[in-house]
């Protein structure tokens, strides 16, 4: 489903990527360790296309997405990816609805649908009674949930995160975390997460281990061994 050929990516003669290779499959939990400066983020901003490569092609399905540019680009991203930070930046001026409904907005999606699908998102992630909240009325955990059903407004083909959990107490991380393998068994939701959780990596369905700008773990389809592949599945 999401493809990364040969991705480079240089600050000057700063090699940050050197030519990582991902194919991910609907309906997976794909999470990306190692160490600080591995270039974790780097490349879950260029497969969500909030960063360009230096080299190398990022494919949803069969778009080629570093082919595409200006309000394009900002079109597809909105419609096809839904995106969770450490922080969840959500608005404080508007409620919880609100928050959750402006993707929808911003996609031209009809107001009624894209609040209905809003309220079915928030009451799905146990939020019925907050969703009048602003953000400052709401615990870090129920911010953070928020987060993940604005990410999820406009059933997007994946999900990024980039230390999701990385704000959260171990309790609200584990919570965060079941509801993404929740959201992954209920609705085929694919999941791409940069995580320094030692809970979450194990659990998820494949562990890519970066290490100076390259995987070098986790990567069967990249590796060509067939047997991680049958033990993946
Ligand atoms: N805009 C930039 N300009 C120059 N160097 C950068 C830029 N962004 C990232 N880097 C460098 O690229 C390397 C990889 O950074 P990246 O944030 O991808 O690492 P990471 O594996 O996510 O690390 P962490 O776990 O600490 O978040 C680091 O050496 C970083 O300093």
């Amino acid at each position: 489903m999401l493809t990364a050929r040969n991705i480079t990516k240089n600050y000057s003669n700063l090699h940050v990527l050197k030519g990582v290779n991902i194919t991910v499959h609907q309906g997976e939990i794909v999470t990306i360790v190692g160490s600080s400066g591995a270039g974790k983020s780097t490349l879950l901003h260029i497969l969500g296309t909030l960063d360009t490569p230096s080299g190398g092609e990022v494919w949803l399905d069969d778009v080629n997405l570093t082919a595409l540019k200006g309000s394009l680009l900002a079109d597809v991203r909105n419609k096809y990816m839904g995106f969770i930070f450490q922080f969840h930046h959500l608005l404080p001026e508007f409620n919880a609805l609100e928050n959750v409904c402006i993707p929808g907005f911003i996609a031209g999606t009809a107001k009624s649908a894209v609040r209905e699908r809003a309220a079915f998102l928030l009451e799905t992630l146990g939020l019925k009674d907050r969703m009048d909240h602003k953000p400052k009325a709401l615990s870090g955990g129920e911010q953070q949930r928020v987060a993940v059903a604005r990410a999820l407004i406009n059933n997007p083909a994946v999900v990024m995160a980039d230390e999701p959990t990385g704000n959260l107490d171990s309790k609200n991380a584990r919570e965060l975390h079941n509801l993404f393998f929740e959201l992954r068994d209920k609705f085929q939701q694919t999941f791409i997460i940069v995580t320094h959780n030692e809970e979450l990596a194990p659990l998820s369905d494949r562990q890519l281990v970066m290490k100076d700008g390259r995987i070098v773990s986790g990567n069967a389809e990249e590796n060509g061994a067939l047997e991680n592949i049958i033990v993946e599945k």
